[in-house]
């Protein structure tokens, strides 16, 4: 089975969230597992800049995109996802995807759709025995409303069956209907059988509807999309396509986050013992006390409400009358960054705010924390809480999405278990269960041993996931016959 892995961002090549490890890891397991994968992105110009692009091979210059009016030509590049045989094809261009930020809103549109139109062009003068092409979230949404408008009497491409993975329905593209010119897509998509939404053209909208099945990031996702409270107006449709509606739960990549290996951390993790001299390590490193009886709770990710932060910042100076350690690794939204930064000013002994991207950071901090927060009000699946599992981590989380099916709560008469976790979603909830946990922390040593012990043994490995994206894909296929 041949399958088009297409993503906007693939680890390590860019990074920007957690779409990229799925991207960067999931294909190489659907190779172990006997499939022949690709990967296609754009050349973004941080990848020129950080890779050295030479050892890339030009395999195709000056195509030009079949259905879209911005008619420049492109090349493709071939590389390979690191230490795999998997091949990654880059989009290149002279004039797009030239912003820092890959995501930047100017052009957006121009960008996305291009890349969607020319990862098709790719497929079909590289690759044409493709099988499936799995499509995420809304930047390559269009590749299925192209294959079913444009392309559906392309016979080579007509029969390539699309699978959409939704990693977070909170980001749709919405744009005026101007944009489906642009694309050189049929007017008659503006329409609210197809792309048309309260007045504009919504781009997920059109991967929900125009691909063969759709799957989200874990099981309690799915169900929870079909509702008003998570989908973001989308829930109709979703409910409407629930036949073909899956929800498959992300792995994480053993081979990069493996805490014996893990060149970012300061000492391999086996015993608990490691754990602490990592802790110590990063006290030093952000400047923090290096007091061992301190509980480190810290925080990665992006700093929006999806992920609770507005929690947090309403419960922290309470939490923090405790003997703890707050860190945040994290950008976003301005006015947290602010509150955080002037938090920090008041509690320099207890406070570390590091408002940047930084990866090497990440793992220092996920190696090196006692307890790890994750209060989202929505959480497809959520990399986070395994990445701080498989570290020896606690997370403290709200179970919601992913959170709900990849951490147990600990339960101290029988001993299982792999973290706390509340479900209201309000500051106090948060601040209770943070207690709680910092309690365990402190006081019940033994049981906190045992909580090490279990989220290192958690299996969060991608074996799992890759077998039921290729059954995923052979659904999909099955459509096509
Ligand atoms: N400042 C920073 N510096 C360094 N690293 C940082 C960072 N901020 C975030 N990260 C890293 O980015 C990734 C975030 O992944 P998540 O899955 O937790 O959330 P995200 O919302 O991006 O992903 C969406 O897609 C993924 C993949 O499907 C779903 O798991 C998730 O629920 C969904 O919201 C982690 O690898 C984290 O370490």
């Amino acid at each position: 089975m041949k399958i088009a892995y297409v993503s906007y961002e693939v680890s390590p090549y860019a990074k920007a969230g957690g779409l990229a490890d799925v991207a960067g890891a999931l294909p190489i397991y659907l190779k172990k597992m006997g499939a022949e994968p690709y990967v296609i992105m754009p050349l973004h110009k941080s990848i020129e800049k950080n890779f050295d692009v030479s050892q890339f091979k030009l395999v195709k210059e000056n195509l030009m995109p079949d259905s879209h009016t911005y008619k420049i030509p492109f090349s493709v590049y071939q590389g390979y996802l690191p230490n795999s045989e998997v091949k990654i094809y880059f989009i290149k261009t002279d004039k797009l995807f030239d912003s820092k930020n890959i995501y930047e809103e100017e052009n957006i549109f121009l960008k996305t759709s291009f890349f969607c139109d020319a990862s098709l062009k790719t497929i079909k003068e590289i690759e044409s025995d493709t099988d499936v092409i799995n499509i995420n979230d809304w930047h390559t949404s269009l590749i299925p409303v192209y294959l079913k408008t444009n392309y559906y009497e392309d016979t080579s491409l007509r029969k390539i069956a699309t699978v959409l993975t939704i990693h977070n329905i909170g980001y749709q593209g919405l744009f005026d209907s101007g944009v489906l010119t642009t694309a050189g897509l049929p007017s008659y998509l503006f329409n609210m059988e197809a792309l048309e939404f309260y007045g504009k053209v919504n781009i997920l909208k059109g991967g929900i509807m125009f691909s063969d099945v759709i799957n989200t990031v874990s099981p309690t996702y799915a169900k929870e999309i079909q509702t008003k409270e998570y989908g973001f107006g989308l829930e109709g449709i979703l409910k409407i396509r629930s036949e073909d509606l899956y929800g498959i739960l992300n792995g994480i990549d053993y081979s990069v986050y493996n805490p014996l290996t893990d060149p970012h951390i300061f000492y391999p993790i086996k015993t608990y013992e490691d754990k602490l001299k990592n802790k110590k390590k990063l006290q030093e490193y952000l400047n923090l006390p290096q007091k061992k009886s301190a509980t480190i709770v810290s925080f990665i990710g992006r700093l929006y409400e999806q992920k609770g932060i507005d929690l947090i910042k309403n419960m922290i100076k309470y939490l923090l009358l405790t003997d703890i350690q707050f860190v945040i690794l994290g950008t976003g939204n301005e006015n947290y960054e602010g509150f955080f930064k002037s938090l920090e000013n008041e509690f320099p002994q207890k406070v570390s705010i590091n408002i940047t991207f930084d990866t090497d950071l990440a793992q220092k901090i996920y190696a090196g924390s006692d307890i790890f927060l994750m209060p989202s009000r929505y959480e497809p699946c959520g990399l986070g809480q395994m990445y701080s599992m498989r570290y020896g981590t606690i997370p403290v989380v709200r179970y919601t999405g992913g959170l709900e099916d990849t951490v147990i709560e600990y339960d101290p008469i029988s001993k299982v278990g792999t973290g706390f976790g509340f479900y209201e979603y309000n500051e106090s909830e948060l601040l209770m269960t943070s207690l709680k946990a910092v309690y365990y922390h402190q006081k019940k040593k033994d049981d906190w041993k045992i909580l090490f012990q279990n989220c290192m043994g958690a299996d969060f490995s991608y074996d799992k996931s890759a077998k039921e994206y290729l059954e995923l894909y052979k659904k999909a296929m099955s459509k096509k016959s």
